[in-house]
This record gives structure tokens, C-alpha cells and sequence, in this order.
């Protein structure tokens, strides 16, 4: 290949140094990538740089030569970097409450041509939006996508094997992404349909709490497959309401999400779930530095979403009670038990 059709190099900056964040920017440098990091403040940038891990969140995973880390504190190249660069893949692996600051502490990086890649699981509180939405109204310029999909920070850090949905406006685009954020153990579909891969993703952290609280309670396995079924019930309702296409809801980012958050205590809101269950309130839960559980706060979004739109969510709605106002679990059980007889 002669320098004149050698391709660009692509620039990937992953900004969020959490688990996830973690993860991606760990598994894209494995591949010889060069990535940067972007914590939020400059002493975890350092303390990362220093340490070559993020033993907070994911112990004894080396960060290989290619991952540098920097914040968003100091300005230590990587804006410039990223400003002038042909082609950089932003992902975005803050938490979704987080996302529209994260954008506008972005925005002179965020050009035209530039792929920004959102991969919370949740929807923006008070407005009820969808991140694409929240994003769109900061920054109009870049491509957007989303990552969503069965795949815990752990296993994708560990190189085990990983399939997830990656959306873009277009089947073209999506494809084109693929193979930019593809891993020798990450396997990403493309798709197009962005509001079936967030709202798959957004809601089943909703009932990933639910299925906790029936671990949690010992309410028992027939309990739980109940829940995963007729929560998928609700979630699809609500996803098709909104433009959503049922095999989407079907795939990896829908029911294979719901399927394994609703099952391990291995998923966050599962746990958060589990310990509301063993009897526990929100605010000791918070109060106690319990790890990001999205769906505590996605739950009254999107209730709120289904209401707005005449969806009848009623187990959305019992984790919104407990959550936010300590409905008890007896309480929240009578209530699911006791609704009208319907049909399937
Ligand atoms: N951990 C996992 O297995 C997976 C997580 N996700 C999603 O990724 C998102 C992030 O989750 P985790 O990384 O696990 O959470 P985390 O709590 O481990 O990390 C979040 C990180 O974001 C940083 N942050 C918060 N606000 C920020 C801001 N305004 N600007 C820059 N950084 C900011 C925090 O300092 C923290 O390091 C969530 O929406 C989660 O649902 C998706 C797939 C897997
Ligand atoms: O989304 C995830 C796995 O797909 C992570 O789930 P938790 O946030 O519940 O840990």
C-alpha cells in the first residue's frame, strides 16, 4: 500500500474512567490501538497512568502500552488530539445522568465527522429523554451511536467472549463502526434502530432491581421468570410505543440484557435489588456508597414515559414506588398480585 491510500489513523479516546469505560478502552488497546482514557478529575488520571490498572473497579487488569490516560481537569494534548484529528470514535462511558455535562465539557472536540458513541443504560431523569436526544441538544455535529448489550466491564476486561448491538442512523454506519470498535473477543451487530437498542437497555436495569428484590425477598425461581417475562411484556410496550422494532427488543440489547442482568449478582442493579429485598431503603443504600444501580433512576423516567403515552408499566411502576418512596416488598408484592386479571 503506497502512503497516498494508507488509511488515517483513528483516533479513540473512551471519557469516563469507570468500570465500563475501563473495560472498552482496555479491550480497543489490546487490539494495538492507541486510546486515551479520559478520567474526570487529574489525580485518577494519574493514579491510573501511574498504576497501569483501575483497581477500584477492576483489579489486576494491566492496562497494555497503547492506553494512555489524561482527565478532563488538565488539558494534557489529548483535546488537540482529538480536535485535529481526521477521524476520532468518541465513547462516552459516563453515567447516563452525567452524559449531557460530559457533552458540553466536550464540545470543542466534537466535529463534524467525528463518531460519538453513547453507551449508558438509562434515560435522562427530569426530562425523560433518551441519550441520543440529550446529546443531540448539545452537540449537533458528530455521528452518533450506541453501544448496548450483554456485557459486564469484567468479562469484556477479562477478554472473554462478548456480543453486543452497535446502533447507528444507518445500517452503513453501523457496519462502518464495527469494524472500528470490533475485539478479538468483542463482537459487535450492527444495527439501526437507536431507540430499540436504548430502550432495551434503559429498562431492563429497571427490572434487573425488580428481579433483585425477588432474590432478595426469596420469593422464589417461578417468581423470577414471571418477572423476566412479563417485564419484557412492558418493556416492549413501551419501546414500540416510541418507534422501537420488536426484533431489536428480541436481540442482545433487549431481552439478552434483561436475561443476564435479571439473573447473576453480578449486575449492579440487580444487587441494589437484592439489598431492597433483604429489607433495605434507597437512601441507606445510596448513603452507604452502594455502586451505580441506572435503573433507580430510570425507573420513574420511565414510568413517567409510559404514562405520558398511556402504557400500562405496572412493574416499572412498583420499582418506582420502592425506590423513591419505600413502598414496602409486601406492600409492592399485594400490588402487583392483586391488579385486575388480564390477558397474555
Ligand atoms: N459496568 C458494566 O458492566 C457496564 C456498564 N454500562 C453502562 O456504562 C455506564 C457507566 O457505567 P460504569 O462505568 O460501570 O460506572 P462507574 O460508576 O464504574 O463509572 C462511571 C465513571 O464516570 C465518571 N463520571 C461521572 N460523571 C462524569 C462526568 N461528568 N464526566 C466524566 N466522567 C464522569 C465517574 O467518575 C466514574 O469514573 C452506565 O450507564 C452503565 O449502565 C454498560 C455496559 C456494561
Ligand atoms: O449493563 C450491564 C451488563 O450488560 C451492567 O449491568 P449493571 O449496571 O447492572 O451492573
Amino acid at each position: 500500500m503506497t502512503a497516498e491510500n494508507t488509511p488515517e489513523p483513528v483516533n479513540y479516546t473512551v471519557v469516563g474512567a469507570g468500570a465500563w469505560g475501563t473495560a472498552l478502552a482496555v479491550m480497543l488497546s489490546r487490539m494495538g490501538r492507541d486510546v486515551a482514557l479520559i478520567a474526570r478529575s487529574e489525580k485518577k488520571a494519574q493514579s491510573l497512568q501511574s498504576l497501569r490498572e483501575n483497581k477500584e473497579v477492576l483489579p489486576s487488569i494491566r492496562f497494555p502500552e497503547s492506553l494512555q490516560t489524561h482527565s478532563l481537569e488538565r488539558d494534557s494534548g489529548w483535546r488537540d488530539s482529538v480536535q485535529q484529528a481526521p477521524h476520532a470514535v468518541i465513547i462516552l462511558a459516563t453515567p447516563t445522568q452525567a452524559t449531557r455535562q460530559a457533552v458540553r465539557n466536550l464540545q470543542q472536540q466534537l466535529h463534524k465527522g467525528h463518531d460519538l458513541v453513547i453507551t449508558a443504560k438509562g434515560l435522562e431523569r427530569e426530562t425523560q429523554k433518551r441519550l441520543t436526544d440529550v446529546v443531540r441538544e448539545e452537540a449537533s455535529e458528530p455521528n452518533l451511536a450506541v453501544l448496548s448489550g450483554p456485557s459486564f466491564a469484567h468479562d469484556v476486561a477479562h477478554g472473554l467472549p462478548t456480543a453486543v448491538t452497535l446502533a447507528a442512523p444507518t445500517l452503513d454506519a453501523a457496519d462502518r463502526l464495527c469494524t472500528l470498535i470490533q475485539g478479538q473477543h468483542f463482537r459487535p451487530y450492527a444495527s439501526d434502530d437507536l431507540t430499540g437498542v436504548q430502550l432495551g437497555g434503559a429498562l431492563k436495569n429497571v427490572l434487573a432491581i425488580a428481579a433483585g428484590v425477588v432474590e432478595g425477598k426469596g420469593l422464589g425461581e417461578s417468581a423470577k421468570a414471571a418477572l423476566i417475562t412479563r417485564g419484557f411484556a412492558e418493556l416492549s410496550r413501551l419501546a414500540i410505543s416510541q418507534g422501537a422494532r420488536s426484533e431489536t427488543l428480541a436481540g442482545l440489547s433487549g431481552l439478552g440484557d434483561l436475561v443476564l442482568t435479571c439473573s447473576t449478582a453480578g449486575s449492579r442493579n440487580f444487587r441494589f435489588g437484592y439489598e431492597l429485598g433483604k429489607g433495605k431503603k434507597t437512601a441507606h443504600l445510596l448513603a452507604s456508597g452502594q455502586p451505580l444501580a441506572e435503573g433507580a433512576k430510570t425507573a420513574a423516567a420511565a414510568l413517567a414515559l409510559g404514562k405520558a403515552n398511556g402504557i400500562d408499566m405496572p412493574i416499572t411502576e412498583t420499582v418506582a414506588q420502592v425506590v423513591e418512596h419505600d413502598m414496602s416488598i409486601d406492600d409492592a408484592i399485594d400490588a402487583l398480585m392483586t391488579r385486575p386479571l388480564t390477558r397474555e
